[in-house]
């Protein structure tokens, strides 16, 4: 009898004891994995399966709200270029635009390095928004075009709609194309038309020249030497993103006085006789047609 008391005691001992070191477990396993703040719980149609999809995905959410961007507009090559670097760089762009969930806004299309960094924008499931003037949609001109396109009538609603739509600039290498949308998004910051930070990829440097030109033109004051880092430049993506995040606008004071809302109507100029055209305003319209 004795012996049976002691064995159910020993029992309950036993018990007890597993019950005090499972309880001693679960109260310490928070601070078993002391590195994880605390993150909320999946919501029902949140595709996460595990703790650390859900860790992943919230402080990529995080990295979404460090982000001053929504949407980058990207100007590059209709064209590849000639080494392999250019179009390494612009797929390296896209993934980094993905990776900091930024949407694209480009020219359209599916050609160059424009095509390259649209496609891996769109693989790694980001918005991709092409602006097209009617003109150059055709696939022998643009490629088969990615994401959504967008058809405007000509090259200047197509820069207007480019800027409209998004929050900064980047320049790949490119050709006239490239450097002419460029060098209008900085003249527009210049004239105080935007305040959106305007950034320069110099892939393997080739952009040395220009940057070159454009000290020249500071020396030789045709830029006001407070213009010249009206734009930023880097070697790589992820190092150009971070500086457009902290690039803070370039203050002028008589550009701040200019007020580009306004609108100015133009009355119709009064018909002129033919015979009485004179100078340049007397070439054939088709002569300067843009
Ligand atoms: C007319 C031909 C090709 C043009 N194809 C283009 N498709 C879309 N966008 C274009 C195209 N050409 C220029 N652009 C714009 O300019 C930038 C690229 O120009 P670049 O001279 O190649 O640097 C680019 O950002 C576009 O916005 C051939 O038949």
């Amino acid at each position: 009898m004795r012996v049976g008391v002691r064995a159910e005691y020993t029992t309950i001992l036993l018990f007890l004891l597993l019950l005090l070191l499972s309880a001693g477990i679960w109260l310490s396993f928070p601070s078993a994995i002391p590195s994880l703040p605390h993150y909320p719980s999946p919501s029902p149609s949140s595709p996460a399966n595990t703790i650390h999809d859900t860790v992943r995905e919230t402080m990529m959410d995080e990295k979404l709200v460090k982000s001053r961007f929504k949407r980058v507009c990207v100007f590059c090559g209709s064209s590849s270029g000639k080494r392999a670097s250019y179009k390494e760089a612009a797929l390296d762009l896209g993934r980094e635009l993905v990776a900091k969930r930024l949407d694209l806004v480009y020219g359209g299309g599916s050609i160059g390095l424009m095509g390259s960094v649209a496609q891996a924008v769109h693989a790694g499931g980001g918005h991709v928004l092409g602006i097209i003037p009617r003109a150059l949609v055709g696939k022998e001109r643009t490629g088969e075009p990615v994401g959504e396109v967008r058809m405007v009538g000509g090259m200047h609603q197509r820069k207007a709609e480019m800027a409209r739509h998004s929050d900064c600039f980047i320049a790949l290498p490119g050709g006239y194309g490239t450097l002419e949308e460029l060098l209008e998004v900085i003249t527009w910051a210049q004239l105080g038309i935007h305040d959106k930070p305007v950034g320069l990829l110099n892939v393997d440097g080739y952009y040395n020249y220009l940057l070159t030109f454009i000290d020249k033109a500071v020396d030789d004051g045709f830029i006001r030497p407070s213009q010249r880092h009206i734009f930023v430049s880097a070697p790589n993506a992820k190092e150009l993103v971070q500086k457009l995040e902290e690039y803070v606008p370039v203050q002028d004071e008589g550009v701040a006085k200019l007020n580009w809302s306004v609108k100015i109507e133009h009355p119709p100029p009064p018909p002129t006789p033919a015979s009485k055209q004179v100078g340049f305003t007397a070439l054939k319209k088709a002569e300067i047609a843009l």
